[in-house]
């Protein structure tokens, strides 16, 4: 009780205390990171950002806790990243933080700024609440209400952890203009603002690049503002892919053909990502949509996506379930992680399960390992956060509380026999053996531990389990 008591209190403080720096030039920084809570950053007092394969140490004053967050955010074209989680109990004045930016977009060179103290931090004003925000910033809409004298409410569609989605009728729309539109009201905070601009850029950039609408990303439609939210106006999409699991599903999973069919739209996705230079960072089953006769599948919530080529070095970034070894072991990451998560997807569609269950970092690498076998040395001796997990031998060091009540972990670790994704994958009846068997092939080839080696998407999409050749 205490615990949970204490998690509960150190996630209030985090809330409280997560948000925009004040910055030279009124430049300020976005959130990135979706559950800082749970990060395992024993020993904080810097941290690597590698931008353009440079890297650079941020020093900060004072020690941050192990729930640190790396903010990053953009402005006009400047990214900017931002470190932040402090120890309670630091007046106010003391904290400290240092902020990188770099033009990615433009050759201006890159400047590593050092913050002074962060006063100021809280950015939400009481005066921006009014009742029609809940306590937590969300806005408290009613069916029926017409958000900017365009779009009336019809239901509510969805929850985020920084939005609420809405149904709503246009009712100004044009001749092939949709009249159902989807609208991602975002929280009333000046980060979430931020970070909802950063969506709608990456948006507009995927679908400008997809006129015909065939890559498999939501479709961005138009913004504004109502009663200080951002609104962002979407296609509208039926159902997310965890509740059709649940209710289609729940611990049987899909029919293979219709795995199959979800891969190549999941595949032609990442292309697109790939082609567009984004990598996405939150691929889960919430956050991949399907229509009403749920055979048409779109990639949604944009908002923790980063240009390729910018990489922070953060232990947290992705939802744990689905987070690639290589974030979590610190080393540089690219379009591999989006297909390490697209992996996890299409095994939970499957089987109904989630794949990797850990609790924490610490869990989730050893559950690769029993899947994969033990991490290549070269991989590990790379990783910022390698010492968190093994010892100087290289050989892994369980922390996370529910491996060390395992004996077999222990005596484990130093020669982990690789179980295979196949062999946790059965077959039910009237599945076809060849696809099952080019299916357990391409997770196997998708769960390769060196992101170097991992299948890529041009190859996912010419695996015979997606051309059935
Ligand atoms: N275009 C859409 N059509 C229908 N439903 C949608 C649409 N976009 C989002 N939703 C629903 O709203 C939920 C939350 O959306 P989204 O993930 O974009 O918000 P978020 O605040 O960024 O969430 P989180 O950060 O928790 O992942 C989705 O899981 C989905 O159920």
């Amino acid at each position: 009780m205490d615990a949970i008591l204490e998690k509960h209190r150190q996630r209030q403080f985090q809330k409280e205390h997560q948000g925009p720096v004040p910055f030279h030039d009124s430049t300020e920084v976005t959130s990135l990171d979706r559950d800082a809570a749970t990060t395992e950053v024993k020993d904080a007092n810097s941290v690597t950002v590698i931008v353009n394969e440079k890297s650079y140490t941020l020093g900060m004053t004072p020690p941050i806790q192990p729930n640190i967050s790396i903010n990053l955010g953009i402005s006009g074209d400047q990214w900017t990243a931002c470190v932040s989680g402090f120890q309670e109990g630091i007046p106010k004045g003391d904290r400290s933080s240092v902020i990188l930016c770099d033009d990615i977009f433009g050759a201006s060179p890159i400047r590593v700024q050092k913050l002074g103290n962060l006063d100021g931090m809280h950015v939400r004003k009481n005066s921006l609440h009014d009742n029609w925000d809940d306590e937590h910033g969300y806005y408290k809409y009613h069916l029926g209400e017409v958000l900017d004298g365009h779009y009336r409410i019809t239901a509510g569609s969805g929850k985020g952890v920084f939005s609420t989605v809405v149904q709503a009728k246009d009712l100004k729309a044009g001749k092939n203009d949709p009249e159902e539109v989807a609208i991602k009201i975002i929280c009333n905070e000046k980060e979430r603002y931020k970070s909802g601009k950063r969506e709608v850029s990456v948006l507009e950039k995927l679908s400008s690049a997809d006129r015909e609408d065939k890559r498999h990303c939501v479709r961005f439609i138009s913004s504004f503002m109502y009663r200080d939210h951002l609104c962002l106006v979407l296609e509208s999409l039926h159902m997310n892919l965890r509740e059709v699991i649940k209710k289609f599903g729940r611990d049987i999973g899909l029919k293979l053909t219709a795995v199959r069919t979800y891969s190549k739209q999941l595949f032609i996705a990442l292309k697109h990502l790939k082609d567009c230079s984004i990598l996405h960072c939150d691929i889960k089953p919430d956050n991949i949509l399907v229509n009403g006769s749920r055979n048409l599948l779109k990639l949604c919530d944009f908002g923790s996506a980063l240009p390729a080529g910018i990489n922070v070095i953060t232990p947290v970034l992705v939802s744990r379930f689905y987070r690639a070894p290589e974030i979590i072991l610190g080393l540089p990451y690219d379009h591999s992680l989006d297909m390490w998560s697209v992996g996890c997807c299409l095994y939970e569609l499957y089987t109904g399960k989630i794949l990797f269950p850990g609790g924490t970092n610490n869990g989730m690498l050893w559950l690769h390992m029993e899947l994969k076998g033990p991490f290549p040395k070269k991989m590990l001796r790379k990783g910022a956060f390698t010492t968190q997990h093994f010892d100087q031998d290289l050989n892994f060091h369980a922390t996370d509380e529910n491996l060390m009540m395992k004996k077999a972990v222990n005596k484990l670790c130093m020669n982990v026999k690789p179980k295979g994704v196949g062999a946790k994958i059965s077959s039910f009846a009237g599945e076809d053996p060849k696809m099952l068997s080019s299916f357990k092939d391409l997770l196997e080839k998708i769960f390769v531990l060196d992101p170097q080696k991992r299948l890529t998407v041009s190859q996912a999409l010419s695996h015979p389990f997606i051309t059935g050749k």
